[in-house]
């Protein structure tokens, strides 16, 4: 009796040393030795122990011109012609229309993007909540609140046409990414004002003519540059171009974004080494480019770069504009030579608009409003400083300089920007813009019929998924612990055989320890999976560059041949030295078993995974869960209360747990075994059922039946988490 205290003691000691181990995300190798040595020693004391005690339980291209004023008394020329006119100097261009036959109604649509008395808010309290509970209670509760809104953009209007470069100007926090995202049509909440393309709102058939490039390189950091271009193109380019003019259109891009000598290195980033920040972020645009969108979107695309980079850079998307894309970039603190090649700027200043116009006219009209700098400056930094309020070296109009706010004089020139000359800042004119002609705007309704198959998306992702998974630095460590761990526990159980019964409750020891192992080792390896690649899958649907449900079968195929590879291996190592039954049919059976347990465990770190999206809850929820299907696994407890009962039915473990016994031992040696009077506790516990130990296909059925199912909700749960998904 005080024995049997000992053993569940010990059990639990056990459970918590693995608890341990999981909740600290620490699947290293050193550790699972650490702990399967601690195990094995208790397992060794209680082999031992067994001989005194036996009452235990076992352990279209077309010119118009368009003519405004902004309000500033500046003109708006939407120049459409001079697009048309470099557009046969353009590299890429050549070398796609030559080579690759692209007819001419693949050449990119003009796009003349207007937006006027654009605002956006979010509700304060609900910023950055993706609880749908915290949602829809702050929704009831702002129906008895009044202003409780954070407003982010306060009435913003202006336009771009094809052949110009409209620069977003602003201090931090100024919202520039909010009005970028709203017109790459990203943003769609709590949006008012009007935002049009040729005069037409927002549409998904738009997705595939807007390039939008984020302020952080999405890209994947295992991928070289040369492969991520390659793939990009297979992917997004039309079904009618060949492989070869595929290959050659992102040979173009390297070749025109200057990436010749870096086309081999990866692309880096995080503890991977890589390509340089220019570089990648040369490649980011080159992504966007290879499908010739009509309208570029670039999110401070020279943050990190030095002047000759980002200078290097401008001139690439000046060349870009004089093909006909309609081009709209962030910047933060662009130098005088970048300043003047944008066309036109548009200063914001706490979600108000401070200037709109042309961008060598921005100095004039501030001299005009008695705004003059006191020492040579760069109209960047003037305008700059004019926005953020530190206007040391600007003499400003001094009847309109409240003397009583000399401390806060940061908000003077905003609050005299914003109020004082609230007429001259906001653009009236706008919409006396003309309309677009008619087959441009039907053209923007128009899906690009550029969907390549099922099968062929399909055959190319698997292959990127692959490259960018096989080159994992944690796959070799899993591979490793994997062979690792066999060896040890081969020597740890070396030639144990069924012959007395405490050798046989070793073996149903090392049965339910392969069981945790596998079960752990699948979830872990699975359950980050879909949190690490949000972003990149995000930004790829976003570009609608291929169908979610290839994404998930590619990601599930690729990662299972690591959940099949690494149980062969440890499973041949350690069933001839740990001395199971030795025929093949065994063999071939407890293998079969181990990767259905590893297949299923897959699946539920997947749906973990994609239920929470999120790295650090993403492993504390597996492993509260994956502690739980322990417990209720057949092993630890042996009597679960009636009204837990049902746990155990959920627990894959449980049932992965039976196969394995079954199959190993089909009944026979346990009855075998108790007719030699020793084993008369393994035969009454009710959670071996050793009565019912023949078969083992309701098993098979049920873990199948489980695979699938946790697979299909983790697709819904990815499918859903992904849709509400910004980046
Ligand atoms: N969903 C949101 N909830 C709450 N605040 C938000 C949300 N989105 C943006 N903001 C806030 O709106 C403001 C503008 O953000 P935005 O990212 O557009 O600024 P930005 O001008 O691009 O800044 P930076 O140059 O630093 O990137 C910031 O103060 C930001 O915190």
């Amino acid at each position: 009796m005080c024995f049997n205290k000992f053993q569940d003691l010990g059990k639990i000691l056990v459970w918590i040393s693995f608890s341990t181990i999981y909740n600290s995300h620490e699947l290293n190798l050193s550790n699972t030795i650490e702990k399967v040595l601690n195990f094995s020693i208790f397992m060794e004391q209680v082999a031992q122990d067994e001989i005194e005690d036996l009452s235990l339980s076992p352990p279209t291209v077309g010119s118009m011109q368009i003519a405004g004023s902004n309000g500033f008394g500046h003109n708006i020329e939407f120049m459409s012609q001079a697009y048309l006119r470099n557009r046969s100097c353009s590299e890429i261009d050549i070398e796609v229309d030559h080579n690759t036959c692209i007819t001419h109604n693949d050449q990119p649509l003009p796009i003349f993007l207007k937006f006027a008395n654009v605002e956006y808010k979010v509700k304060i309290n609900q910023a950055f909540s993706n609880n749908p509970v915290k949602a829809v209670v702050s929704k009831v509760a702002s129906q008895f609140e009044h202003d409780n809104y954070k407003h982010i953009l306060k009435g913003i209007t202006g336009s771009v046409g094809p052949g110009q470069i409209l620069a977003l100007m602003g201090p931090s926090g100024s919202g520039k990414t909010t009005l970028l995202k709203i017109l790459g049509g990203r943003l769609h909440e709590n949006v008012r004002g009007t935002v049009t393309y040729n005069d037409i709102p927002y549409n998904p058939a738009l997705k595939r003519r807007v390039g939008f490039v984020t302020q952080d390189d999405v890209l994947f950091p295992q991928l070289t540059v040369e492969e991520t271009l390659v793939f990009a193109a297979f992917l997004r380019l039309p079904s009618k171009m060949s492989r070869r003019q595929k290959y050659e259109r992102a040979e173009v891009i390297i070749k025109e974004l200057g990436l010749e000598r870096c086309r081999h290195t990866r692309i880096g980033g995080g503890l991977v080494k890589g390509v340089s920040g220019g570089e990648r972020k040369r490649a980011s645009i080159g992504h966007e480019i290879l499908v010739d969108p009509s309208l570029l979107l670039l999110d401070e695309p020279t943050s990190g770069l030095d002047s000759t980079s980002a200078n290097r850079l401008l001139q690439i998307l000046q060349g870009l504009a004089k093909m006909g894309k309609t081009i709209i970039t962030t910047i933060h603190q662009p130098s005088s030579r970048i300043f003047h090649m944008f066309e036109k700027i548009l200063l914001i200043s706490e979600g108000y608009p401070v200037y709109y116009g042309k961008a060598r006219e921005s100095m004039e009209y501030f001299s005009s409003l008695g705004f003059i700098p006191e020492i040579a400056m760069n109209p960047a930094e003037f305008l700059l400083d004019l926005a953020t309020g530190q206007v040391n070296d600007i003499s400003i109009p001094d009847d309109l300089y409240p003397p009583q706010c000399t401390s806060e004089q940061e908000r003077v020139v905003i609050r005299y920007l914003q109020h004082k000359y609230k007429i001259q800042l906001e653009p009236k004119e706008n919409h006396q813009i003309a309309k677009a002609p008619e087959h441009l705007q039907m053209a923007v309704k128009v899906k690009k019929d550029w969907t390549i198959s099922w099968w062929e998306q399909f055959r190319i992702l698997s292959k990127r998924t692959y490259k960018e998974r096989c080159r994992d630095y944690f796959d070799k460590l899993r591979l490793v612990q994997s062979l690792g761990v066999a060896v040890l526990l081969g020597l740890l159980w070396w030639k144990s055989s069924t012959a007395t019964e405490a050798q046989l409750r070793d073996q149903i020891g090392l049965m339910f320890y392969i069981c945790i192992f596998w079960t752990s080792s699948s979830i872990f390896g699975a359950v980050y999976v879909f949190p690490f690649e949000k972003i990149y899958l995000v930004k790829e649907r976003k570009a609608d560059m291929y169908r979610l449900s290839v994404y998930y079968v590619c990601s599930t195929l690729c990662d299972m041949v690591a959940h099949v590879l690494y149980p062969t291996c440890f499973m041949c190592i350690l069933y001839f030295m740990a001395g199971f039954k030795r025929t093949v049919q065994c063999f071939f059976l407890t293998l079969g078993a181990t990767l259905l347990i590893a297949i299923t465990s897959q699946g539920a770190g997947e749906l973990f995974g994609a239920a929470v999206m999120s790295i650090r809850r993403a492993g504390m929820v597996a492993s509260l869960i994956l502690m739980l299907f322990l417990l209720t696994g057949g092993y630890y407890v042996q009597h679960i209360p009636k009204f837990m009962r049902w746990l155990k039915y959920l627990s894959f473990m449980y049932y992965g747990f039976r196969l394995l016994l079954k199959v190993q031992y089909s009944g026979d040696e346990l009855y075998d075994c108790e007719s030699k009077g020793g084993c008369r506790t393994l035969q009454s516990s009710p959670s071996f059922d050793t009565v019912n130990l023949k078969g083992g296909l309701k098993e098979v059925w049920v873990l199948i039946a489980m695979a699938l199912a946790y697979r299909f909700l983790a697709y819904l749960c990815l499918r859903r988490k992904i849709n509400i998904c910004n980046l």
